[in-house]
């Protein structure tokens, strides 16, 4: 079976800055990936390249077995970590807005997803909390079917309830054909749900593994695993 994601040695060079050097990884359909690592040390840089919004200086990566970008970008979904709407839009001026740029929106989807979320159709984003535009970011990027979504700090500035809702639609409304990158500074809400993990520093992968696996074998959750890591430095 040919990998969700496979990556081989990809560099990223700013002109003052490497921000990947040589990360190399594959991910298989079903997994879930929790990517973490220290601030500036390269995570949006490496889901900015998957998603097509920045080219790698070196090396490749494939989904679904295409390194074709018109091929890898109709297959991910990517949900930045910033919002992208536009406050005049209502909930349901974005999900028209999606729908009608990405022929794998499903519409149908999207609107149990908004009342999963409690949130308004009708509500515009300027008049949204923040929490409930990430919500609604969320449901934009979850509603395409994807074979790999990327889920940049999905839950960065969202107080407890709203993640804990934000943790449970990944999980109910997640289609196993698919996989997933999370990358997140908020370890302890989501590493429950990461099959896979990935520890970056530095534009380097310095950990990867089945995360029960390391859970058992270090004897520490992967938040104590991370903290052991870069606690000390
Ligand atoms: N457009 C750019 N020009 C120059 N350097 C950049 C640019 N974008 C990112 N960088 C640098 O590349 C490195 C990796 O940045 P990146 O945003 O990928 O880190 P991150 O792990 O997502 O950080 P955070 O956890 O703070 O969001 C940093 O040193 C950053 O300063």
């Amino acid at each position: 079976m040919v990998p969700v994601l496979e990556v081989e040695d990809l560099t990223k060079n700013y002109i003052t800055k490497k921000a990947l050097n040589g990360v190399s990884f594959t991910l298989e359909k079903g997994r879930i990936l929790g990517l973490a690592g220290p601030n500036g040390s390269g995570k949006t840089t490496l889901l900015k390249i998957l998603a097509g919004l920045q080219k790698a200086s070196g090396g490749t990566f494939r989904v679904q077995g295409s390194s074709k970008l018109i091929e890898t970008k109709e297959r991910v979904s990517f949900l930045p970590d910033r919002n992208i709407l536009y406050p005049w839009m209502k909930a349901s001026d974005a999900i028209d807005f999606y729908g009608d740029f990405f022929a794998d929106f499903d519409r149908s989807k999207a609107a149990d997803m908004l009342g999963f979320m409690r949130l308004d159709a009708g509500e515009r984003v300027k008049n949204m909390s923040k929490g409930m535009v990430e919500k609604l970011n969320l449901v934009l990027a979850f509603s395409r079917k994807a074979s790999l979504y990327l889920l940049d700090e999905p839950l960065g500035g969202i107080d407890p309830v709203a993640r804990e809702q934000i943790v449970s639609a990944i999980i109910k409304t997640w289609s196993e054909d698919s996989a997933i990158i999370i990358s997140t500074h908020l370890l302890s809400d989501v590493e429950q749900l990461f099959n896979e993990v990935a520890l970056i520093d530095a534009g380097e992968i310095i950990l990867t593994g089945d995360a029960e696996a390391l859970r058992i074998e270090r004897g520490r959750s992967i938040i104590q695993l991370y903290i052991d890591i870069f606690g000390n430095r």
